[in-house]
């Protein structure tokens, strides 16, 4: 008797303990959000008329479509959640520098459906497996890539023989088996032959049931609970097929093994048993790379090579550049870091190009305690949604011409470097920045040595869609011709 009482009081107590927590920190986000600009709260069901009528492809679009210009940030309410709104790059990049905005919110992150790999994992777990992972970036690691990519660009551009002067075709399907195969010689010691492989199946099923995922992440519905449903059988098998695919990854990387490396590509790293990563750790590290480095880099150089078919006269003035830095240096040099240097106007090109289209339109990050961001007070677990495709192409950073492709503008540096920022900042930093500048300059290098390209669609005409990533809805259409 005594004990259900005593049960009884001790469950009350806790409710009511828990009540005033509960209600006492929404007090506190309520009161500091009602200071910042932007929307008042959605009720719970605008929340869900958002969610629901919204198609899953519009849903970055809708979201950011809320920010109000005239502010640096912008609140808005989902469910019980607070978003904050913001493409101003002082307070972007104290976001990406501060301690308490270091972790990222389930609410997007959810949706990449693995939660031990870099992408998505939090605070000291994310740390350990950086400082790892850096150890295949490094500068050193960097000198080995050069050769890997020219390599895999020479064949790629040896095939495109069959499509020159034949009118336009799809660049995707020559500048994917680029960014792939090289993804898997430098980070997997793993061939990969493009138009055989599995993975690329998986890849593609994956793109797929993500952005079905999505609106469930955003209600925070855990991939568990879907389990039985259609999507969750879609999502298992997808994973079953990288699951597979890496099998056979680390097999044949097992049975190849050489002890006495002194340089460790991320697949070595990732399998070296004093790193302690776990099975679950080391397939999702490798879903989390193949994700950042694939579709990315493919897109670059297809945008880039599309804008320069528009743009002919910066077209001609880069292969001026080409030509000049090799009838200078022996033909057939060999490509190396301190090579790629001389090729200032290639890297305003790329540069240009990654401005104009932020391959990752958006990201964000999560506060972790109550902190001050230029002013702002900004409540513990709010969402920062951080638009970097409208920050790198507002006027107040770019001028009036923001939204052309002039790569001259980069000529004397930038003028507000922050605003720059398709790899993000900070020490989330895109691990493969570095790697991914360089495959895409061994590729144009090597691309306008043989070939000039045209494309006949307008600048103005390209229509595109942004998911986790931007997309040409238009497709990457060019025709090539063979240099005289
Ligand atoms: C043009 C090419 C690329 C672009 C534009 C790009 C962009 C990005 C962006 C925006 C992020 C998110 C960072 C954040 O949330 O703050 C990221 C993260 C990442 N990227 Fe890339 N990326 C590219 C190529 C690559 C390549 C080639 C690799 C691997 C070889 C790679 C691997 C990763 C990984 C592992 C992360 C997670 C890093 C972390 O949170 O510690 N990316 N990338």
């Amino acid at each position: 008797m005594f004990d259900i009482l005593s049960f009884t009081i001790f469950c009350a107590v806790s409710a009511i303990a828990y009540y005033f927590v509960i209600r006492d920190r929404n007090q506190r986000v309520y009161e500091l959000a009602a200071k910042l600009p932007g929307h008042d709260k959605f009720t719970l069901l605008q929340s869900f008329l958002l969610i629901l009528k919204t198609p899953r492809k519009d849903y970055i679009s809708k979201v950011l479509g809320y920010m109000r210009n005239e502010y640096p940030v912008t609140k808005i309410w989902l469910f019980n959640n607070l978003l904050v709104l913001t493409k101003d790059a002082d307070f972007i990049n104290k976001v990406f520098n501060m301690h308490q905005t270091y972790n990222k919110p389930d609410i997007f992150y959810k949706g990449f459906m693995t939660s031990k790999g870099l992408i998505t994992l939090a605070g000291s777990e994310h740390k350990r497996h950086r400082k790892v992972l850096n150890k295949a970036f490094t500068s050193k690691m960097m000198q080995r890539l050069p050769e890997i990519f020219d390599e895999k660009a020479k064949k790629i551009i040896g095939n495109l023989c069959e499509v020159e002067d034949r009118g336009e075709f799809e660049l995707l399907n020559y500048i994917g088996p680029f960014s792939l195969e090289t993804f898997g010689k430098s980070n997997l010691n793993y061939e990969i032959d493009y138009h055989r492989s599995e993975i690329l199946d998986a890849y593609d099923r994956y793109s797929s049931v993500a952005v079905d995922y999505l609106p469930y992440s955003m209600m925070s519905i855990s991939k568990n609970l879907i389990t039985p449903t259609k999507l969750g059988q879609r999502i298992q098998d997808v994973f079953q097929k990288f699951d597979n695919y890496f099998d056979n990854v680390i097999k044949s990387n097992n049975q190849n093994n050489n002890n006495n490396m002194l340089e460790s590509t991320a697949i070595d790293i990732l399998l070296d048993p004093k790193n302690e990563f776990t099975e679950e750790e080391i397939k999702d590290e490798l879903i989390m790379m193949l994700l950042g480095a694939f579709e990315t880099s493919t897109r670059i150089i297809s945008m880039t090579l599309m804008m320069l078919g528009m743009h002919k006269d910066i077209q001609h003035k880069l292969i001026k550049e080409i030509e000049e830095v090799y009838n200078l240096e022996d033909t057939n040099a060999k490509f190396s870091a301190d090579f790629l240097q001389k090729f200032p106007y290639l890297e305003m090109v790329i540069k240009e190009t990654m401005r104009l289209f932020a391959v990752v339109p958006l990201v964000a990050r999560e506060t972790s305690e109550e902190v001050d961001i230029n002013g702002f007070l900004i409540p513990k677990n709010t969402t920062i949604l951080i638009s970097i495709y409208a920050m790198q192409r507002d006027e107040k950073y770019w001028g009036s011409d923001a939204h052309l492709f002039k790569p001259e503008r980069l000529e004397n540096g930038m003028e507000f470097p922050h605003a720059w920022a398709p790899f993000t900042g900070g020490s989330r930093i895109c691990i493969g920045y570095r790697y991914a500048m360089m495959a895409m300059k061994v590729f144009l290098i090597n691309f306008f040595r043989t070939y000039t390209v045209n494309c006949s669609q307008k600048f103005e005409d390209i229509e595109s869609e942004m998911t986790m990533t931007l997309n040409f809805l238009t497709g990457y259409k060019v025709s090539i011709h063979k240099n005289q």
